[in-house]
């Protein structure tokens, strides 16, 4: 008889996005992404960080004050960093994972290159104008959103 206790395929998918996570340095918000085929084979991953070459230990990492001394301007999010990570064709019609809900700037890319369902897991933003504009693109581009159900199971894997 098969094993009964394996992961489903969006506990699968939003463990890999959770784990990305895991290689950002944003010390407030760690974001990871996991864009998937519609056969369920991954096609992409990425976090949110500093772009190529821009070194993490220079860059600016705070949220406040002067905007070319904070993380905003430079951080490339993960949502987009797996969509240009990705190596293939299209990725018309694939699904992405994402650990927060993606922002207006995500949203665009997202819409732009064929995503045509988002499952997130936190929604912390919900009530920023950026949230917002992605929910009001994504209703009316056709993408399709939903919240990730937590089911609670517990993972441990030691590195
Ligand atoms: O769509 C998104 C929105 C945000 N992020 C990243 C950008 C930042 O590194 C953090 C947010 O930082 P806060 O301190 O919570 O403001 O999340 C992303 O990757 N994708
Ligand atoms: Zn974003």
């Amino acid at each position: 008889m098969k094993r009964a206790d394996y992961i489903s395929w969006d506990q699968y998918f939003m463990g890999i996005a959770l784990l990305s996570a895991e290689r950002s340095k944003d010390p407030s918000t760690q974001v990871g992404a996991c864009i998937v085929d519609d056969n369920n084979r991954i096609l992409s991953e990425g976090y949110n960080g500093m772009p190529a070459g821009c070194e993490d230990d220079i860059m600016p990492w705070g949220k406040i004050g002067d905007p070319l001394n904070n993380k905003y301007f430079f951080v490339c999010h993960a949502e987009l960093n797996a969509i240009l990570n990705y190596r293939g064709g299209s990725l018309k019609d694939a699904r992405l994972y994402s650990t927060l809900f993606p922002c207006n700037e995500c949203a665009k890319a997202i819409i732009q290159c064929g995503i045509k369902e988002v499952i997130y897991l936190s929604d912390k933003y919900a009530s920023t104008d950026s949230t917002m504009a992605s929910k009001r693109m994504f209703d009316m581009a056709g993408v399709t959103y939903r919240p990730y159900e937590v089911k609670g199971k517990k993972i441990t894997i030691d590195l």
